[in-house]
């Protein structure tokens, strides 16, 4: 008997080194497709940069569309493919505010599948530093913000709502104000609510679904995939004021949050709680 134990531990033993190297490899693999996925998105944009010069001779909304065509072709690289509804909510006259859920830096390929004209988005100052991303990026008419210091990004936000009434831009945030692939949305900041309240535009909000199913950090997994993409109708803000953005955000919030459920086939977990309390 004890001859049986031993040789089931040898055998354990045995099959340890492969298991651990496997899911080593496992981690390699993620970590090297991330990587060539954000070397790819620098290439593209090294190409990008003279093309924005040529265009525009500088920084300019206009370059946007360079930057898209350029950034559309890393879906067929990563073998992503979109299914988009309510894209013609996008059709409206003059500007307005895009808020979309954010999960990951391959977000990049879900905003180039369906950027509207003229659209910049706010973005943290470190991408700045990301060599021709970050130069592609500014010369594309990106805001940069500082999110440590509060007061500043919301003087820049301030200027945003006067930049984009003058020069008919649309701009997209992320509310959540960063990159969040836990399955559910973070509560929203509120910037982008102020901006549209102070410019008195409308809100397009826009959810993609969870990548779940072929996309996971903790789980080393990230393979080719369809995204579902919804683009909502505009949410009016005519006439709101100020102290109007918490109700806003909430309204806004809720609304994406059930459609990111319903596009991820997912039960609201907290919909099912309130449920089995009843
Ligand atoms: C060529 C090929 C392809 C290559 C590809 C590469 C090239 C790419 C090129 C091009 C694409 C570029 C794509 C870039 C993507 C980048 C994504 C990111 O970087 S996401 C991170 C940054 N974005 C955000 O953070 C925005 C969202 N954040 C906000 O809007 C925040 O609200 C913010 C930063 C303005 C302030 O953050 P708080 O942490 O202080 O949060 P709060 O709770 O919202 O505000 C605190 C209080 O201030 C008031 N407040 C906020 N904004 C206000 C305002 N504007 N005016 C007055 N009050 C305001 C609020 O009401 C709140 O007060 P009460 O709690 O209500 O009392
Ligand atoms: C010549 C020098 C070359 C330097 C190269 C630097 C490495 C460049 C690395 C990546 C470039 C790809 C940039 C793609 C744009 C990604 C946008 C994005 O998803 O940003 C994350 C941000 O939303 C939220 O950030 P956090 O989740 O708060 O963190």
């Amino acid at each position: 008997m004890d001859g049986c134990w031993l040789l089931l531990l040898g055998a354990l033993l045995l099959l340890l080194p492969p298991l651990l190297l496997m899911e080593a490899f496992g981690a390699l693999r993620f970590r090297l497709k991330i990587i060539s996925y954000c070397a790819l998105c620098v290439l593209l944009s090294a190409l990008a940069v003279p093309v924005c010069l040529l265009k525009s001779g500088g920084r300019s909304a206009d370059n946007m569309s360079v930057v898209r065509a350029f950034g559309r072709v890393m879906k067929y690289v990563y073998g992503m493919r979109f299914e988009v509804k309510g894209l013609e909510n996008f059709n409206i006259e003059g500007p307005c505010v895009v808020i979309s859920n954010h999960q990951s830096v391959l977000d990049m390929m879900g905003l180039f599948e369906i950027l509207p004209d003229r659209c910049v988005q706010i973005a943290k100052k470190e991408l700045l530093y990301a060599g021709p991303a970050g130069i592609v990026a500014y010369l594309a008419g990106v805001v940069y913000i500082n999110r440590k210091r509060t007061s500043d990004a919301k003087s820049i936000m301030a200027e945003v709502a006067q930049t984009m009434l003058k020069e008919n831009l649309k701009v997209w945030v992320y509310p959540e104000g960063t990159r969040n692939n836990n399955g559910d949305l973070l509560p929203f900041k509120k910037g982008a609510f102020h901006l549209a309240i102070q410019a008195q535009v409308p809100i397009i909000p826009v959810v993609y679904a969870s990548y779940h199913t072929f996309y996971n950090q903790s789980r080393n997994l990230f393979r080719t995939g369809k995204i579902k993409v919804e683009v909502l109708p505009r949410v009016e803000t005519k006439d709101l004021m100020e102290e109007n953005a918490s109700e806003l955000t909430e309204k806004c919030y809720t609304m994406m949050r059930e459609t990111f459920f319903q596009l991820s086939n997912k039960a609201d977990e907290t919909r099912g709680s309130v449920l089995a309390a009843q």
